[in-house]
Protein backbone atom coordinates (compact mmCIF):
# COMPACT_ATOMS: atom_id res chain seq x y z
CA UNK A 1 0.00 0.00 0.00
CA UNK A 2 1.31 3.52 -0.80
CA UNK A 3 1.45 6.33 1.05
CA UNK A 4 -2.26 7.93 1.35
CA UNK A 5 -2.88 11.38 1.31
CA UNK A 6 -6.34 13.58 0.72
CA UNK A 7 -7.73 16.68 1.24
CA UNK A 8 -8.86 17.51 4.71
CA UNK A 9 -12.48 18.95 6.00
CA UNK A 10 -12.19 21.97 8.00
CA UNK A 11 -14.78 20.82 10.82
CA UNK A 12 -13.59 20.97 14.57
CA UNK A 13 -13.72 17.09 15.30
CA UNK A 14 -10.71 15.58 17.22
CA UNK A 15 -7.59 15.86 15.42
CA UNK A 16 -6.76 12.50 15.33
CA UNK A 17 -9.75 11.51 12.77
CA UNK A 18 -9.03 11.21 9.19
CA UNK A 19 -11.04 14.21 8.77
CA UNK A 20 -11.83 13.42 4.51
CA UNK A 21 -14.30 15.49 2.31
CA UNK A 22 -17.13 14.04 0.99
CA UNK A 23 -16.69 12.50 -1.55
CA UNK A 24 -12.94 11.79 -0.23
CA UNK A 25 -10.65 13.45 -2.38
CA UNK A 26 -7.35 11.67 -2.48
CA UNK A 27 -3.80 13.26 -3.17
CA UNK A 28 -1.05 11.76 -5.53
CA UNK A 29 2.07 10.96 -5.09
CA UNK A 30 3.11 13.35 -8.15
CA UNK A 31 0.60 15.87 -6.58
CA UNK A 32 2.83 16.18 -3.58
CA UNK A 33 6.06 15.79 -5.29
CA UNK A 34 5.24 19.11 -7.13
CA UNK A 35 4.53 20.71 -3.71
CA UNK A 36 7.93 19.75 -2.68
CA UNK A 37 7.04 16.54 -0.64
CA UNK A 38 9.33 13.56 -0.97
CA UNK A 39 8.61 10.34 0.36
CA UNK A 40 10.40 6.51 0.00
CA UNK A 41 8.65 3.24 1.41
CA UNK A 42 11.87 1.54 3.57
CA UNK A 43 11.70 -1.57 5.70
CA UNK A 44 11.64 -0.18 9.40
CA UNK A 45 12.22 -3.46 10.84
CA UNK A 46 16.15 -3.22 9.52
CA UNK A 47 16.82 0.62 10.47
CA UNK A 48 19.66 0.09 12.19
CA UNK A 49 21.47 -1.39 9.31
CA UNK A 50 19.44 -0.18 6.11
CA UNK A 51 21.94 0.46 2.90
CA UNK A 52 19.03 2.08 1.13
CA UNK A 53 18.61 4.69 3.99
CA UNK A 54 22.23 4.86 4.20
CA UNK A 55 22.25 5.98 0.29
CA UNK A 56 19.42 8.45 0.91
CA UNK A 57 21.27 9.86 3.65
CA UNK A 58 24.42 10.18 1.82
CA UNK A 59 22.46 11.77 -1.09
CA UNK A 60 20.93 14.28 0.39
CA UNK A 61 23.40 15.37 3.15
CA UNK A 62 21.77 13.81 6.10
CA UNK A 63 24.20 13.34 8.53
CA UNK A 64 22.09 13.66 12.05
CA UNK A 65 19.04 11.70 13.38
CA UNK A 66 17.73 10.61 16.93
CA UNK A 67 14.47 9.09 17.64
CA UNK A 68 10.99 10.10 19.19
CA UNK A 69 9.10 7.48 20.86
CA UNK A 70 6.02 9.89 21.00
CA UNK A 71 4.22 8.34 24.34
CA UNK A 72 3.71 10.12 27.61
CA UNK A 73 5.76 7.64 29.94
CA UNK A 74 9.20 8.60 27.65
CA UNK A 75 8.72 12.37 26.77
CA UNK A 76 8.99 15.64 28.47
CA UNK A 77 6.09 17.76 28.20
CA UNK A 78 4.23 15.50 26.43
CA UNK A 79 0.99 17.17 26.26
CA UNK A 80 2.67 20.34 25.39
CA UNK A 81 4.64 18.46 22.48
CA UNK A 82 1.50 17.27 20.87
CA UNK A 83 -0.39 20.26 21.14
CA UNK A 84 3.09 21.97 19.41
CA UNK A 85 3.34 19.77 17.08
CA UNK A 86 -0.76 20.86 15.58
CA UNK A 87 0.06 24.07 15.75
CA UNK A 88 0.60 24.52 12.11
CA UNK A 89 4.34 25.88 12.06
CA UNK A 90 7.18 26.60 9.23
CA UNK A 91 10.81 26.46 9.58
CA UNK A 92 13.84 27.05 7.36
CA UNK A 93 15.07 23.72 6.46
CA UNK A 94 13.59 20.64 5.48
CA UNK A 95 11.96 18.35 8.04
CA UNK A 96 12.53 14.58 7.30
CA UNK A 97 10.93 11.77 9.10
CA UNK A 98 10.84 8.20 8.99
CA UNK A 99 8.37 6.44 10.77
CA UNK A 100 9.16 3.39 12.41
CA UNK A 101 6.33 2.19 14.89
CA UNK A 102 2.90 3.27 14.71
CA UNK A 103 1.28 6.03 12.46
CA UNK A 104 -0.14 9.40 12.42
CA UNK A 105 -0.63 12.48 9.87
CA UNK A 106 1.31 14.96 8.69
CA UNK A 107 -0.40 18.00 7.57
CA UNK A 108 0.56 20.38 4.86
CA UNK A 109 -0.69 23.02 3.18
CA UNK A 110 -1.20 23.09 -0.61
CA UNK A 111 -0.37 26.59 -3.16
CA UNK A 112 -3.88 27.81 -2.37
CA UNK A 113 -3.62 27.37 1.72
CA UNK A 114 -5.95 24.29 1.19
CA UNK A 115 -5.05 21.64 3.99
CA UNK A 116 -3.77 18.11 2.61
CA UNK A 117 -3.85 15.27 5.31
CA UNK A 118 -0.47 12.93 4.45
CA UNK A 119 -1.18 9.30 6.45
CA UNK A 120 2.72 8.09 7.81
CA UNK A 121 3.31 4.85 8.78
CA UNK A 122 5.91 2.13 9.71
CA UNK A 123 8.64 2.21 6.83
CA UNK A 124 7.46 6.13 5.43
CA UNK A 125 9.88 8.60 5.25
CA UNK A 126 9.20 11.98 4.13
CA UNK A 127 10.21 14.90 3.38
CA UNK A 128 8.77 17.96 3.98
CA UNK A 129 10.69 21.42 2.26
CA UNK A 130 11.90 24.27 4.01
CA UNK A 131 9.12 26.80 4.29
CA UNK A 132 6.21 24.66 3.88
CA UNK A 133 3.47 25.16 6.50
CA UNK A 134 2.73 21.83 7.99
CA UNK A 135 1.69 20.66 11.63
CA UNK A 136 1.76 17.23 12.84
CA UNK A 137 -1.03 14.79 14.37
CA UNK A 138 -0.95 11.50 16.16
CA UNK A 139 -3.76 9.12 14.96
CA UNK A 140 -6.80 7.23 16.72
CA UNK A 141 -3.91 4.76 17.09
CA UNK A 142 -2.23 7.10 19.73
CA UNK A 143 1.31 5.63 18.96
CA UNK A 144 3.99 6.51 17.21
CA UNK A 145 8.01 6.17 16.91
CA UNK A 146 9.61 8.63 14.70
CA UNK A 147 13.55 8.61 13.52
CA UNK A 148 14.22 12.65 12.91
CA UNK A 149 16.81 13.12 10.22
CA UNK A 150 18.76 16.28 9.82
CA UNK A 151 21.48 17.66 7.85
CA UNK A 152 24.72 18.66 9.15
CA UNK A 153 25.01 21.63 10.94
CA UNK A 154 21.10 22.12 11.37
CA UNK A 155 19.89 21.03 14.58
CA UNK A 156 16.93 22.80 15.70
CA UNK A 157 16.49 24.09 19.38
CA UNK A 158 12.49 22.52 18.55
CA UNK A 159 14.57 19.31 18.24
CA UNK A 160 16.88 19.11 21.54
C1 LIG B 1 6.54 14.05 15.46
S1 LIG B 1 6.89 14.44 13.82
C2 LIG B 1 7.38 16.15 13.74
C3 LIG B 1 6.42 17.24 13.93
C4 LIG B 1 6.95 18.58 13.52
O1 LIG B 1 6.39 19.25 12.72
C5 LIG B 1 8.23 19.10 14.05
O2 LIG B 1 8.94 18.41 14.79
O3 LIG B 1 8.57 20.24 13.71
FE1 LIG C 1 7.67 20.89 11.91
Amino acid sequence: MVLEAWFMDESSQDQRLPHHLNPKQFVSLDQLAELGVLYWRLNPKNYENDEELQKIREARGYSYMDLLDLCPEKVTNYEEKLKNFYTEHIHADEEIRYCLEGSGYFDVRDESDQWIRIWIKAGDLIVLPAGIYHRFTLDTSNYVKVMQILSYGVQRQSDQ
